[in-house]
C-alpha cells in the first residue's frame, strides 16, 4: 500500500473536466513535483490532497484511509499564502505551532516558531503584518508556518515562485535540509524525528524539480488532463548544485523533461 494513493481521480467543474483518471502512488519520504503547462490542474489536484476539495470521481487515500477534509498531517503552502492579516509574521507561525504542539510549554512553542522563521530567514521581519510584507516574505512565512506544524506530508503549490533566485536557491536547501532531518538544534530534532516528511510540490522551475525530487509526475494538457508520465531522478544525496548542473544524468532528465512538455503533452492551440 501506497503512503498516498490518488487513485482514479476526476475531477469536473460543472460541463469542464479538468482531471481524468489521475492516477499516482507517492511514497513515505519522498519529494515528488508535479510539472505541466499553466491550467492543466496541478492546483487542482494539490488541493483535493489536502482536502480542501473533493474529487467528482475516484479517492485520494493516505496511509490506506480516503481523505475527508483537511488535517495536521498535511501541512499546506498554496498560492494565495492564507496567513490572517491582522496576526502579525510572528503570531502567524506560532497560532499554527499552538494549534498543533498542544503539549508543549509556552516556551518550547516559542522555540519552534523561532527556529523555522530563522531557517526561511524572517525573524527579522516578525513583527511585521501580511500586509506589511512582500510576497515572496508572505509565501516565506506560510513555509515557515507549514514547517513548524511537523506535518507528515508537506504539499506546496509553487512555494518558492515570487523569490529571487538567490534566496529561491537558499530555501530549497533549508527545504531539503529540514526534510533530511538535519536540523543541528537538538530539541527540533527531537520534536520532528528522524523519519523523513513526504514532500509533494507544484513548480513550473525544471532545474528546481530535479534538485529537489526523487521523481517528477509530468501532466498532460486539459481540458481532461492525466499524470502522463513519472520521471525517475536518481541522482544522489546530499545534491551540490553545480556538480548537479555539470553532471550527463542532469542534462538527459532536463531534455527528457522539456521533450514530454514541448513535444508529446504541447500546449494546445489556442
Ligand atoms: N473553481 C473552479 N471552477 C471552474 N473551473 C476551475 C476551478 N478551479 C480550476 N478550474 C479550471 O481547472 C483547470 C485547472 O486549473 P488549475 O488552477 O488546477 O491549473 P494549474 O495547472 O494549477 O495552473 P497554473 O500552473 O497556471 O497555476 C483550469 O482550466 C481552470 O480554469
Amino acid at each position: 500500500m501506497a503512503f498516498l494513493n490518488i487513485s482514479s481521480v476526476y475531477k469536473r467543474f460543472g460541463g469542464y473536466t479538468a482531471l481524468e483518471n489521475v492516477n499516482l502512488n507517492v511514497r513515505q519520504g519522498e519529494v515528488i513535483a508535479l510539472i505541466g503547462h499553466s491550467g492543466c490542474g496541478k492546483s487542482t489536484l494539490l488541493s483535493m490532497i489536502a482536502g480542501l476539495s473533493q474529487p467528482t470521481q475516484g479517492e485520494i487515500l493516505l496511509e490506506g484511509r480516503p481523505l475527508k477534509g483537511p488535517g495536521p498531517e498535511r501541512g499546506v503552502v498554496f498560492q494565495n499564502y492564507s496567513l490572517l492579516p491582522w496576526l502579525s509574521v510572528y503570531q502567524n507561525v506560532k497560532v499554527a505551532v499552538a494549534s498543533v504542539h498542544r503539549e508543549r510549554t509556552d516556551g518550547e512553542k516559542a522555540r519552534i516558531t523561532e527556529k523555522f522563521l530563522q531557517i526561511v530567514g524572517l525573524w527579522e521581519h516578525r513583527h511585521k503584518k501580511p500586509g506589511e510584507i512582500s510576497g515572496g516574505m508572505k509565501q516565506r512565512t506560510a513555509l515557515a508556518r507549514a514547517l513548524a506544524t511537523n506535518p507528515k506530508v508537506l504539499l506546496l503549490d509553487e512555494p518558492f515562485g515570487a523569490l529571487d533566485a538567490l534566496t529561491r536557491a537558499t530555501l530549497q536547501d533549508e527545504l531539503l535540509k529540514v526534510w533530511d532531518s538535519t536540523l543541528e538544534d537538538g530539541f527540533l530534532r527531537a520534536i520532528w524525528g528522524s523519519e523523513r516528511k513526504t514532500i509533494l510540490l507544484v513548480t513550473h522551475d525544471i532545474e528546481e524539480a530535479i534538485y529537489l525530487c526523487d521523481r517528477i509526475a509530468v501532466m498532460s494538457n486539459g481540458p481532461a488532463a492525466t499524470i502522463g508520465k513519472v520521471v525517475e531522478v536518481p541522482l544522489p544525496r546530499p545534491r551540490d548544485r553545480r556538480e548537479m548542473l555539470e553532471s550527463r544524468a542532469y542534462v538527459e532528465i532536463k531534455e527528457e523533461l522539456l521533450h514530454l512538455l514541448t513535444v508529446v503533452y504541447a500546449r494546445k492551440a489556442a
